[in-house]
């Protein structure tokens, strides 16, 4: 049996939206590694090279787009039976150019209603889920009055912010809510009440189940759900137990101080930073934070920020 080492090597890769939100992607030449499937454009990271530095670079000799600045989005571990990959996933913010195939590969934008439909390489799982979440996510308060809630869910983008309806997701006007979130375009999270989800099933349009700590940690498996489904996380263990049951999502907190859960103590960003780096689960900072520290969020390895007292004031 050999013992040689799998090779191991660590990857930048871009995601490019337009301004109508599609994402660029280009095609993998059949003869190389995950070959004939989609990926986000990029490649190996040089030695001595930063990963802005590098993905400039691969933009550049791959899609001809001059002055690439980008931002971390998430990182990804993967063993592939042959390969190790980390992949950096970044968002791309500024460039020049129509992306174009220099290199003979197709290149083609996509919505993303038509991601789930594309052939991937098997890493990319995680990230791709990633991409269709909001950078926010609105958690109601319990004690809010419906008419404030519905006001404001049709104030809220709905590119930018879903909402998690918590302690109402099974209010008697929880229909009402529901159809607003629908009108809006607003995508809605319910709470799972049991390890198999929902009692009564899922109403229809529904975008996310989310299970509370205990409840997580009684779940064998991944409830039955064909959306997002995410989970609350306070410590290592429940992110273990989140990225066993091949969970999509994780909410990580409390990473500041709260005045509503003060005897829990914060993990700070630079902890919470760690548990989210290279985990496969698109991950929500939450806990004091709010919109304005989506781009901290993302330095730390999360997609975005959660809170109820930012979103609703
Ligand atoms: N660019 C990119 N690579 C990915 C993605 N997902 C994924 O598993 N990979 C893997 C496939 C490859 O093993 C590796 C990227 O290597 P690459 O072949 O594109 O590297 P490169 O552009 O530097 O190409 P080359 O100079 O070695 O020909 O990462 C993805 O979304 N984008
Ligand atoms: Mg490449």
């Amino acid at each position: 049996m050999s013992t040689e080492p799998t090779p191991a090597i660590t990857v930048v890769a871009a995601i490019i939206r337009g301004e109508d939100g599609r994402i660029c992607l280009s095609k993998r030449p059949d003869h190389k590694h995950q070959g004939g499937r989609w990926e986000f454009p990029g490649g190996k990271v040089e030695p001595g090279e930063r990963l802005d530095e590098a993905l400039a670079r691969e933009l550049y000799e791959e899609l001809g787009m001059a002055s690439s600045l980008s931002s971390p989005f998430m990182t990804i571990a993967h063993q592939y039976p042959d390969l190790h990959v980390t992949l950096h996933f970044r968002d791309v913010t500024g460039w020049r150019g129509v992306p174009t195939g220099r290199e003979g590969q197709q290149v083609a934008w996509f919505a993303l209603s038509d991601l789930a439909e594309l052939s991937f390489p098997a890493a990319n799982q995680p990230v791709v889920t990633a991409i269709m979440l909001p950078p926010c996510l609105a958690i109601v308060p319990d004690t809010i009055e419906l008419n404030t809630l519905l006001t404001g869910i049709e104030r809220l983008d709905s590119m930018q912010t879903g909402v998690y309806l918590r302690a109402w997701s099974q209010h008697p006007a929880r229909e009402r809510i529901l159809e607003t979130c629908r009108r809006a375009g607003v995508r809605v999270w319910l709470r799972a009440d049991s390890p198999l989800g929902m009692a009564g099933g899922m109403p229809e349009g529904v975008f996310g189940l989310h299970l509370p700590a205990s409840v997580l940690m009684g779940c064998s498996r991944r409830p039955d759900f064909s959306g997002v489904v995410s989970a609350a996380c306070h410590d290592q263990q429940a992110l273990d137990k989140a990225v066993s049951l091949g969970l999509d999502s994780a909410l990580i907190s409390p990473v500041n101080p709260t005045t509503t859960h003060p005897d829990q103590p914060a993990l700070g960003w630079e902890r919470a930073g760690q548990w989210a780096c290279g985990l496969p689960l698109a991950c929500y900072m939450l806990g004091g934070v709010g919109p304005e520290d989506i781009c901290l969020a993302r330095e730390h390895g999360a997609v975005g920020v959660a809170g109820i007292r930012a979103f609703w004031s």
